[in-house]
């Protein structure tokens, strides 16, 4: 088969690369030079505009009576409105545009509705630390597009068993939606337990624990085996990383669909508040919590250094 990939950052250049092993022909875009430089060193052929991308893509087509198959990894967001209203003009309904990106499943279907193509929202697991063994594809859109683009799903997925398709359009951002909500969650509470452990009765060697839990454990699991990388390499009380948390958007999508269908779930609502806390320096609430004591108790009111 013949794709055009477009975005061609940390993920993207992993769909390339993946394709190309499995013998598909490639052709790549990114808005920076340098990165579609990369996937061509690597044998996928470059274009230097979305246009020129589907032109590119148009000779393959007539061998086989396909359309255009187009995998999008750019940044969720305006850059898929801006891609897609480029690829507009160069798409009809044979045609099927894969966004692999983190985009809210309700913009998938809005873009879903407003393409010619038939659109499938495809929720993408596994990161870049996945490059060597394949990713976890979640899958919503037409059955007929999924079943299309499964040679090319069978590439940048671990395998056949790495990717399904959910259901209807949006399906498949939702549900990886809802794993990164579960992604929170399972960092929190690790995290919480190694803080534990880290604070304890016991002068304890963090990455012997992760090890130890590693090997048949019931807790064992993949970000396990990531908190053992990161306390073997940035020491036992993990040095000078900061307690500074980024992101958080797809959490916060999952709180608020959460309160929408009235899903309780709060324990995954926790650890995105303890990420959101993460950037508070002398948070308000608990300066007034420190100064209420005061009110009530005539507790003694702990005062700022610098204020
Ligand atoms: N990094 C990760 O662990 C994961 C990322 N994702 C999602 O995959 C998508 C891509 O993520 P990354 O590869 O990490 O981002 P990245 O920032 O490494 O790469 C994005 C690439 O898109 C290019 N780009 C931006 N706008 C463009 C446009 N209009 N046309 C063409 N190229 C454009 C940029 O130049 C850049 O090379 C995002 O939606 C992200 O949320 C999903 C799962 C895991
Ligand atoms: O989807 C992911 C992992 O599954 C990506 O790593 C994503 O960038 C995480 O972003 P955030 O922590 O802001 O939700």
């Amino acid at each position: 088969m013949e794709l055009g990939v477009i975005g061609l950052g940390r993920m993207g250049q992993i769909v390339a690369n993946r394709s190309l092993e499995a013998g598909h022909d490639v052709v790549a875009f990114d808005l920076s030079a340098e990165a579609t430089a990369e996937a061509a060193e690597r044998g996928a052929e470059p274009a230097d505009s979305v246009t020129d991308l589907c032109d590119r893509l148009d000779g393959s087509g007539e061998e086989d009576g396909d359309g255009k198959r187009i995998w999008l990894m750019v940044p969720a967001g305006d850059a898929v409105d801006a891609t897609l209203a480029d690829l507009e003009p160069n798409l009809d309904a044979e045609d099927v545009v894969v966004d692999g990106g983190n985009s809210h499943f309700e913009a998938s279907t809005r873009r879903a509705e407003e393409t010619d193509a038939a659109y499938l929202d495809c929720g993408t697991s596994g990161g870049p630390a996945s490059a060597e063994a394949g990713f976890s594809l979640m899958v919503g859109g037409p059955a007929w597009a999924y079943e299309a683009m499964v040679p090319v799903f069978d590439a940048v997925a671990t395998g056949p068993d790495g990717h399904d398709r959910m259901g209807e359009s949006g399906a498949g951002h939702y549900v990886k939606m809802v794993h990164n909500g579960v992604e929170y969650a399972l960092m929190q509470a690790y995290g919480e337990g190694f803080e534990l452990l880290a604070d304890g009765r016991y002068d304890l060697d963090m990455e012997s624990v992760a090890r130890t839990w590693n090997n048949g454990a019931v807790i064992r699991s993949w970000l396990l085996e990531l908190c053992e990388e990161a306390f073997r390499e940035e020491g036992s009380d993990l040095g000078d990383v900061a307690d500074h948390v980024a992101g958080g958007s797809t959490g916060t999508w999952t709180v608020e669909e959460a309160l929408e269908q009235e899903v309780p779930v709060p324990i995954i609502y926790q650890a995105l508040a303890e990420r959101f806390d993460s950037r508070n320096e002398g948070r308000f609430s608990r300066r007034l919590a420190n100064r209420l004591r005061y009110g009530f108790g005539r507790h003694e009111v702990a005062r700022r250094d610098d204020a």
